[in-house]
């Protein structure tokens, strides 16, 4: 038998987080979380059984392929139904490795090392009947409990992640406790899960391959936690986010200073957009940019932070931002000097593809902050309610436009009232981070009267069509609107055209990239960037 160098033997214990961090590149910080819930399967006419969990999960997968770094499944979702939810499983896991998509399996094992030893047989061998990239471990016989299973992992190319602080109220009091004894004696008991999992990751460039599970919605119990995750070089999985109440503030609040390594596990919100699978792939790139966005800011929030404690590599030196334009960005967005840009205002008719285009731009350039307006009118399919748009009442946007909190509204095809909330915008601006509003023809006027009196500087851009007839085509293509309303959107697209020479800059979006590529030089040389 020819025993592997130490090169290779690292090359192989690297590869996980190797994966995962290129997958994050590319795709960015999402994990769709596949769990088929009894009540899901209902809603989306599927049987609740073995059967009906698999045509949910290959769903799902289709929809994450191409979206997300990473899938995840929830074991017990599929063990209810016993040999033949395994069976499931198996399947689906098969069909994830032809389409190249990364699989976490969440089954949550821990136990004495002599027992837990066998499920490397079940997940990490080549011929493992589940083979997945990573699994979820509980490290509450001792985190050193899992290290044989962890070496087995690591030796086939595989990964862990360690559930470290999860966010039930028993479980933070539980993982808040001190040490009475032992190597981290004095600290949580969170901090010598995270602290020994480290260890696994310090001789690593780049990402490393064991990873900590840190709920989202645990807020500022991550102090008391004593674990700072912007130390910590594995990928860290962070469930919760959306359905059970985490939002882009709270991602902030605990990811403070992270580098790219963390990975936001998204399920029922996605599923709940089921069954049709456009549906579902516009619900997950919608999540998949708030997430991006929310983690980017947490990445510049801890620029300047203490670093201290916990392992002897920070993750500022060692784990791979997660994505090249992000590390660039954010060299240059967060200086201290930083350059107080002009307030970008993007207008076009409707149906011209100023969502695509923006869309296309900020996947690059996630520094980018795009106002995310108020509006009256109903949420599309797939549309989420504070990252596309707030939905608001009349009498909710009425009671906020008397308090001052816009600054401008317009009444929009004579159909629907929307508004730019006033203070994000301003603080966005104070901070020199790169701001864009998408608003109609009414709103760039009433931003152009009150510039001075705010004292904002602001650039005009607009979108144009390469043609009148190309965008009836595209605004009919996208299916989204009843005939009469399309029609009143050509009207007041006849409008919108006609004041094109209002504009400073006009873009025509006849190729999304080439587009989105004018829009980012326009940002990057109003910000010096
Ligand atoms: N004035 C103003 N217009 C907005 C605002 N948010 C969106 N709009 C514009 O309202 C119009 C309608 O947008 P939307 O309902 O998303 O659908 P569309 O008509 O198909 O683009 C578009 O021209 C948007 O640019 C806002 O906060 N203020
Ligand atoms: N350059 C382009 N070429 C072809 N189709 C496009 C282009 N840009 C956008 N589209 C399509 O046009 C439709 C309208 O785009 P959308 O971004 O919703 O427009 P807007 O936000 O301006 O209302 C969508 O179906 C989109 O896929």
């Amino acid at each position: 038998m020819v025993t592997p160098s130490s090169e290779e033997l690292n090359a192989q214990r690297s590869d996980f987080g190797l994966r995962l961090s290129n997958s994050m590149a590319k795709y960015g910080p999402l994990c769709v979380g596949i769990d088929p819930h009894r009540k899901l399967l209902a809603d989306w006419g599927y049987n609740v059984d073995a059967e009906g969990a698999e045509l949910f999960s290959m769903r799902m997968l289709q929809a994450a392929s191409g979206c997300a770094a990473a899938v995840k499944f929830q074991t017990p979702m599929f063990e209810r139904y016993g040999s033949k939810g395994f069976e499931a499983l198996e399947r689906v896991l098969y069909a994830a490795r032809q389409m190249g998509v990364i699989t976490i399996v969440d089954c949550l094992h821990g136990g004495l090392p002599t027992t837990i030893s066998a499920i490397a047989d079940a997940y990490f061998k080549p011929n493992s009947p589940m083979l997945a990239d990573a699994i979820t471990l509980l490290p509450y016989y001792g985190a050193r409990s899992l290290n044989g299973l962890i070496s087995e992992a690591l030796d086939n190319g595989r990964g862990v992640f360690v559930a470290s602080l999860t966010s039930n109220p028993e479980g933070m009091s539980l993982q808040t406790a001190i040490r009475q004894s032992g190597d981290y004696q004095g600290h949580t008991v969170a901090y010598g899960i995270a602290a020994t999992a480290q260890k696994h990751n310090v001789d690593i460039e780049g990402m490393g391959s064991v990873g900590l599970i840190i709920g989202a919605t645990i807020g500022q119990w991550i102090q008391d936690s004593g674990v700072d995750p912007s130390q910590f070089t594995g990928p860290i999985l962070s469930p919760g986010y959306g359905w059970q109440g985490a939002e882009a503030k709270d991602l902030k609040t605990v990811f403070k200073g992270t580098r790219g390594n963390v990975l936001v596990t998204v399920s029922r919100f996605i599923a709940s957009h089921g069954p049709d699978i456009s549906a579902l792939k516009q619900a997950t790139e919608s999540i998949a940019l708030d997430v991006r966005q929310a983690l980017y800011e947490a990445m510049n929030e801890g620029e300047n932070k203490e670093k201290d404690g916990m392992g002897t590599n920070t993750a500022n030196e060692n784990a791979s931002a997660n994505s090249e334009t992000a590390a660039v960005d954010s060299a240059n967005v967060a200086q201290g000097d930083k350059p107080k840009g002009r307030l970008v205002v993007l207008t076009g008719p409707a149906g011209v593809g100023k969502g695509t285009v923006e869309n296309a731009m900020r996947k690059k350039h996630p520094g980018v902050w795009l106002s995310v307006s108020a509006t009256t009118r109903k949420p599309r399919p797939g549309e989420v309610n504070g990252v596309n748009y707030w939905f608001l009442t009349d009498q909710e946007f009425s009671a906020k436009e008397n308090k001052g909190e816009f600054l401008e509204t317009a009444l929009v095809h004579g159909l629907a009232r929307y508004g730019t909330p006033l203070k994000p915008v301003q603080e966005h601006l104070a901070e020199g981070v790169p701001t864009l509003l998408e608003i109609d023809l009414q709103g760039a006027r009433r931003i152009k009267e009150r510039a001075a009196e705010l004292g904002v500087d602001v650039v005009y851009v607009f979108i144009a069509p390469p043609s009148f007839d190309e965008l009836v085509r595209r605004l009919k293509g996208r299916g989204t609107e009843s005939e009469a309303e399309v029609n009143k959107r050509l009207e007041t697209a006849k409008v919108e055209l006609a004041a094109e020479n209002e504009f400073d800059v006009t873009i025509v979006n006849d190729n999304v990239d080439r587009a989105a590529d004018e829009l980012w030089s326009v940002i990057a040389r109003e910000y010096g960037l």
